[in-house]
């Protein structure tokens, strides 16, 4: 890293308005590894933030879009949404964070301003959305350089570099007394999964609820029924060693869909919860799930909530009569919880011991390393790797 750097997260730094070079793990192409590059980092312009990122959690979305199957993926781009650092320089007019803030960053931002974020029916915010989904700031550059060329940014935070810039809607500063190697979690996985119980379903006490899929969404979906005291928690789940997993975060009950004899896991649910669930939730990313979510809600009621990314191309289907007869099909991003209002709450949770993070994390490994997370990511025992992007 620039011997220039300031690396205390105090409140001036000696690299303020310059270019800043630092490492980053650059995705060249679709389907190969990440580089580490020595990357150039501009200043933040007008309304964005320079961020010194200190840890980053590997997200299954990052492995999807490096795969080549996202419609937005383009490359070279940093990758990387699920980080936290110490704010190292804002741009002109910033007002909400400042320099030695202690910050995770948002892929969903939140201006407050835009028809979404007045609307109060959603957390997604369109003011920087087409922009973000191009890869660029919301001025149409991009503030990475490497060998020459411009990187593209992703999800508006491109945690995979020790040194990024985001918006300013696009960040939120938390307490100083929360771990970051942990925190950083709340900016997907843990988020997405509780919130999308606790936000966007709103589950009932004594509701029943199936997840099917306990990675770290399926299992924050468990921790969010468990806080809305939800009756009965049925995780699914094909791998087998993910009942103990389950019954740690406080599942009632697990079925392996591979393991029943003359019944579809719909048969299974139904007949465990007398006529189907009040919520269920799909935390794979596989369409056919998806549909079995739906028709194992209850008739009438039932809602399912998709929260699962599916590859270009996929789609959902299911006789119409399923929603003829009351369930209700929905989805979410970010768990519905708007990041700048409501993360600095989750943290606090955590603070006080309300919301497991720890518990999640299975692997570490270090900025070099960080295709290691990736191959981690892949097998069964992993819910979430946690890189470190500083030389200890
Ligand atoms: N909507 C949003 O805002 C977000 C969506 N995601 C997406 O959520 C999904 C889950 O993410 P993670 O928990 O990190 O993934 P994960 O891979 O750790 O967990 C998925 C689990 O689903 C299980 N599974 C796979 N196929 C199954 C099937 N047919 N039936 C039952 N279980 C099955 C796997 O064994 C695994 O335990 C991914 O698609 C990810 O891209 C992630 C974060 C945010
Ligand atoms: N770019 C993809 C869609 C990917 C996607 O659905 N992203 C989620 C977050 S997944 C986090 O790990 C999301 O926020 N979606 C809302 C949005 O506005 O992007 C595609 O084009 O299919
Ligand atoms: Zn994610
Ligand atoms: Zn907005």
């Amino acid at each position: 890293m620039d011997s220039m750097i300031s690396t205390t997260g105090g409140h001036t730094s000696s690299t303020e308005g310059k270019t800043i070079t630092c490492k980053a793990a650059v995705a060249w192409e679709a389907g190969k590894q990440l580089t580490l590059e020595d990357i150039e980092v501009a200043p933040p312009k007008a309304h964005e933030v320079r961020i010194e990122i200190y840890y980053t959690g590997v997200c299954h979305t990052d492995a999807y879009t490096l795969s080549g199957k996202d419609p937005e993926g383009a490359f070279p781009i940093v990758l990387g949404h699920e980080g936290a650092g110490i704010v190292e320089s804002v741009g002109e007019g910033v007002t909400s964070v400042k320099p030695g803030d202690y910050v995770v960053a948002l892929y969903t931002p939140e201006c407050k301003e835009c028809k979404f974020c007045k609307s109060g029916k959603t957390n997604l915010c369109g003011k920087i959305r087409a922009t973000q989904g191009r890869g660029v700031m919301p001025d149409g550059t991009s503030r990475f350089k490497c060998r020459g060329k411009d990187l593209l940014h992703f999800m508006g935070t491109s945690t995979f570099s020790q040194y990024t810039v985001v918006a300013d809607i696009s960040v939120v500063a938390i307490t100083k007394d929360a771990p970051m190697d942990r925190t950083c979690l709340l900016g997907c996985g843990i988020t997405t999964g509780y919130g999308a119980a606790v936000e966007t379903a709103k589950v009932e006490e004594g509701s029943t609820v199936a997840v099917f899929g306990a990675g770290c969404v399926g299992l924050s979906v468990v921790q969010g029924a468990v806080q809305r005291k939800a009756g009965k928690i049925i995780v699914v789940d094909l791998n087998p060693s993910k009942k103990e997993w389950a019954e740690k975060f406080g599942a009632t009950d697990f079925v392996n869909p591979g393991e029943l004899k003359n019944q579809s896991i719909v048969e299974k649910l139904i007949e465990m919860t007398d006529g189907g669930c009040d919520y269920t939730f799909d935390c794979t990313g596989n369409v056919g799930v998806m549909r079995a979510a739906l028709e194992a809600c209850h008739k009438g009621w039932g809602q399912s909530i998709v929260i699962g990314v599916a590859a270009a191309g996929q789609e959902i289907s299911t006789r119409p009569f399923q929603l003829v007869t009351g369930r209700v099909w929905k989805g979410c991003a970010f768990g519905g919880i708007k990041g700048r209002t409501q993360l600095p709450d989750l943290v606090d949770d955590y603070m006080k011991g309300k919301l497991k993070v720890d518990e999640f994390i299975t692997h570490r490994k270090h900025l070099q390393d960080i295709n290691q997370a990736f191959d981690v990511m892949k097998q069964g025992d992993c819910i979430r790797c946690v890189v470190t992007m500083r030389d200890a």
